[in-house]
This record gives C-alpha cells, sequence and structure tokens, in this order.
C-alpha cells in the first residue's frame, strides 16, 4: 500500500516499537467476547493484534485515507470502522461493559477524556496513550503540583493508574514529548458522587481558574461558611480532596447558589 504521509492536524504519531504493542495489548488483555472499541486506530499497530483476539472489534478513524486503508486489510464481519469524530461520538450506543483502547491524538486528549466521562457507566475500562504530563495531571493528588481540574474531574469517576513510560524512539515521526500508559477504571455507581454533576464541574473550573488564591477570595461572592464545610478558610484550590470539592458543590446546591 502507498506510504502514508502523517497528518499533524490530526496528531498522527504511529506506534512502531513491537514491544510497546505487545505491552499495551497485555495491559489490556482483551478477552474473544469483549467489546473492544479504539480510538484512533491509524496504521493499526494496535488494531492488528487487538483483531487477533477478539470476535469483533470497533474503530473510530478520522482521516478518510487511514479509514478507507483499514476496510480494505480486515474483514467487515470482525472489524467496523467508523469514520468519524471521536469527540462526537455516542459511545451508549456501543452498549455496556466497553473496553476503549488508544493511542490518541495528543491534541485532543483532554476534551477527549471529558467526553468520555459522559459514557463511564457503559465502560469497563479504558487504556490510553497519552502525553506523560498528561497522566501525571490525571493521577496527582492533593498539593501535587500537577493537581488542578483534569484530576478532580477526571478521579471523582476513575480509579486511574500510571502503568509505563514510552519513549519517542517507539513512534514514527517521533512525538516531541515522552508519552505513558495510563489504565482507568470507572468506580462503582456507589461511591460518592456530587448531587449535581453542572454544579460539580462549575465549582471546580471556577476554583481552579485561580488556583494560588485562597479560595475564600476566589469564590468570595458565593459566601461560603467554610468551618460548616470543615475546610480550612486559607484553602488554595490545590489543596482541596475530591471530596472536599464534592461536599462544596453540595452545600452550594443547597444554599440554592447553584443548580
Ligand atoms: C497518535 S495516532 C495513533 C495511531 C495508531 N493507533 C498507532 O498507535 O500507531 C492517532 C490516531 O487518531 C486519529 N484521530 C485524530 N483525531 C481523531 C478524532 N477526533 N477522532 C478519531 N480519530 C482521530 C488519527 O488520524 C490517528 O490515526
Amino acid at each position: 500500500m502507498a506510504v502514508h504521509q502523517a497528518r499533524k492536524r490530526f496528531g498522527q504519531n504511529f506506534l512502531t516499537d513491537e514491544s510497546v504493542i505487545e505491552s499495551i495489548v497485555r495491559a489490556v488483555s482483551p478477552e474473544r467476547d469483549d467489546t473492544v472499541i479504539e480510538i484512533g486506530p491509524g496504521l493499526s499497530a494496535l488494531t492488528g493484534p487487538l483483531h487477533d483476539r477478539v470476535a469483533h472489534l470497533d474503530v473510530i478513524e478520522i482521516d478518510r485515507d487511514l479509514a478507507a486503508r483499514l476496510r480494505k486489510r480486515f474483514a467487515p464481519e470482525r472489524l467496523t470502522v467508523h469514520e468519524a469524530d471521536a469527540l462526537k461520538v455516542d459511545f451508549a450506543a456501543f452498549g455496556k461493559d466497553l473496553r476503549v483502547v488508544g493511542n490518541l491524538p495528543y491534541n485532543i486528549s483532554s476534551p477527549l477524556l471529558f467526553h468520555l466521562v459522559a459514557f463511564a457507566d457503559h465502560v469497563r475500562d479504558q487504556h490510553f496513550m497519552l502525553q506523560k504530563e498528561v497522566i501525571a495531571r490525571m493521577v496527582a493528588r492533593p498539593g501535587d503540583g500537577d493537581y488542578g481540574r483534569l484530576s478532580v474531574m477526571l478521579q471523582v469517576r476513575y480509579a486511574m493508574q500510571h502503568l509505563f513510560d514510552v519513549p519517542p524512539e517507539a513512534f514514527d515521526p517521533p512525538p516531541k514529548v515522552t508519552s505513558a500508559v495510563v489504565r482507568m477504571v470507572p468506580l462503582p455507581a456507589t461511591r460518592a458522587q456530587a448531587k449535581s454533576e453542572r454544579a460539580f464541574s462549575q465549582v471546580v473550573a471556577r476554583a481552579f481558574s485561580q488556583r494560588r488564591k485562597m479560595l475564600r477570595r476566589v469564590l468570595a461572592d458565593w459566601q461560603i461558611d467554610w468551618a460548616q464545610l470543615d475546610i480550612k478558610e486559607t484553602a488554595r484550590a490545590e489543596e482541596l480532596s475530591v471530596t472536599d470539592y464534592i461536599r462544596l458543590a453540595d452545600y452550594l446546591v443547597e444554599q440554592g447558589v447553584l443548580a
């Protein structure tokens, strides 16, 4: 087949290192009847070995030329190519207990992670290759320099684990940054959630808009009784745990400040 010129606008860095490919597939360990969905199959570095292990594979690829290649290479009964923007895909349509995998386009990684939160109830697990620095933000704890909106918004929904790092040389063309693989497992529905997801995301976004300032200043117009919430009056956004943010959001809903 003709050589494919990597397209920057689609964040195309193709995995070429066989041992990395093997490690990702081993981390996923797909069983024959699992519902596996691959985001951004590209030149099928992961698609091939995933396809060999499951009865049927769904892949989502935005690049028309790559989608056409995939359709030529794999039998339609065994692999469905969804030529689409993953940011607009309704993952609920794939059913339940989904296993989502992808060496993600780094230019859309945060919006894609946020898009997938809406389908967490449909997902068993997600394994993604991302920029190492993004994964550090995802798994950071309160007080860490990397702790921020992404950490709180994802940790409220998933247990996450940084699995291993991947150097730029494992890709063609090599990206400018080091990559890593993360496992994300949705938390059970019984785990504490905010009463209003909207209020929760509003509070978190606003709190981290000025992360170094004291929260009582950043959120001054909401007139919060910090003592009642058992949160230090001098606290900054980066010091509050996920549970603190849930309590804060619920309190603001109870006070009629947010809905
Ligand atoms: C980093 S490459 C990974 C390719 C391949 N999985 C590999 O590991 O070699 C990202 C892939 O995602 C595709 N892509 C980019 N933006 C996308 C989007 N919004 N929706 C679906 N696929 C996308 C790119 O065309 C590319 O094939």
